[in-house]
């Protein structure tokens, strides 16, 4: 795939708009995540090989928040379990017209993939082994979070895996702005600017929330889940698991 580039805030903006993974967004996606995660790349692939070990026959694996299918894609090529099916879902039109573009492209398995165009807090969850939110739960409205997780615990089966990807805030102000002007300098050493920086920090103010290590671990305990654990992070971006 030829990714274009990400110029979405390199000009100065009269207005700022909450950031919307609207058509311009989608168009310069790949880009845009790769520049802006740090290890993206490593946990689209550490991803595939999880859901692999967790995965069992006749079963289902969902991609919660897919936007263009990177984590089905690597979970489908990794996964050999027989009648497996992924469902990934994702609330943005824009993002599963062009997930189906690439999934149709895409003959690396017989494992069927069902797209779907809904919020993730209408999906019903059930018989599945493995449950991936890669960066998703960011975007929930916190009033919402813990019924989401509740679901997906119990649509879960037992051994089944929840990987939930987060970007973190941290309780203590210094080790908060440490992580914030590393992730900032990762952004500087992958050519955004400053204004770009700046005004897309703006932007998802008030569209991605992020929370502690700490809270998403006991709203985890909350739902049920006896085992968590933080698998990976680079900066203020972290990935966890928790098995029922
Ligand atoms: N309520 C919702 N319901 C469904 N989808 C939603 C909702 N809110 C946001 N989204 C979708 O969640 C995705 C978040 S991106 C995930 C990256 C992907 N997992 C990846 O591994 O490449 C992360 C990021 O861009 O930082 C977007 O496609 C939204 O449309
Ligand atoms: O760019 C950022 O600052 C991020 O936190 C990551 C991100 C990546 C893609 C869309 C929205 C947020």
């Amino acid at each position: 795939m030829v990714k274009k580039q990400d110029t979405i805030y390199a000009a100065p903006l009269e207005q700022m708009v909450d950031f919307r993974f609207d058509e311009k967004v989608v168009d310069v996606f790949p880009d845009m995540i790769q520049r802006s995660v740090p290890g993206y790349a490593t946990l689209i692939s550490n991803i595939g090989i999880l859901a692999a070990k967790y995965a069992v026959d006749n079963s289902h694996c969902y991609d919660l928040g897919c936007s263009l299918g990177a984590v089905t894609l690597s979970m489908r090529q990794r996964i050999k379990k027989q009648n497996c099916q992924i469902i990934a879902v994702d609330n943005s039109p824009a993002m599963i017209e062009k997930a189906h573009h690439i999934l149709l492209a895409d003959k690396a398995s017989d494992i069927g993939v069902q797209l779907v165009c809904e919020d993730i807090a209408d999906t019903v969850i059930e018989n599945a082994s493995v449950v991936v939110m890669n960066f998703t739960l960011q975007f929930i409205p916190l009033a919402q979070r813990q019924t989401l997780i509740n679901q997906i615990y119990k649509g879960l089966k037992p051994g089944g895996i929840l990987i939930l990807s987060e970007k973190l805030a941290f309780a203590d102000t210094n080790i908060n702005q440490f992580h914030i002007d590393a992730h900032h300098d990762f952004k500087r050493a992958n050519g955004y600017s400053d204004m770009e920086i700046s005004q897309k920090r703006t932007a998802l103010e008030n569209v991605l929330i992020p929370e502690s290590l700490e809270q998403h671990q006991q709203r985890l305990r909350a739902a049920g889940f006896g085992f968590t654990e933080k698998w990976y992070q680079c900066f203020n971006f972290v990935s966890m698991v928790a098995i029922k």
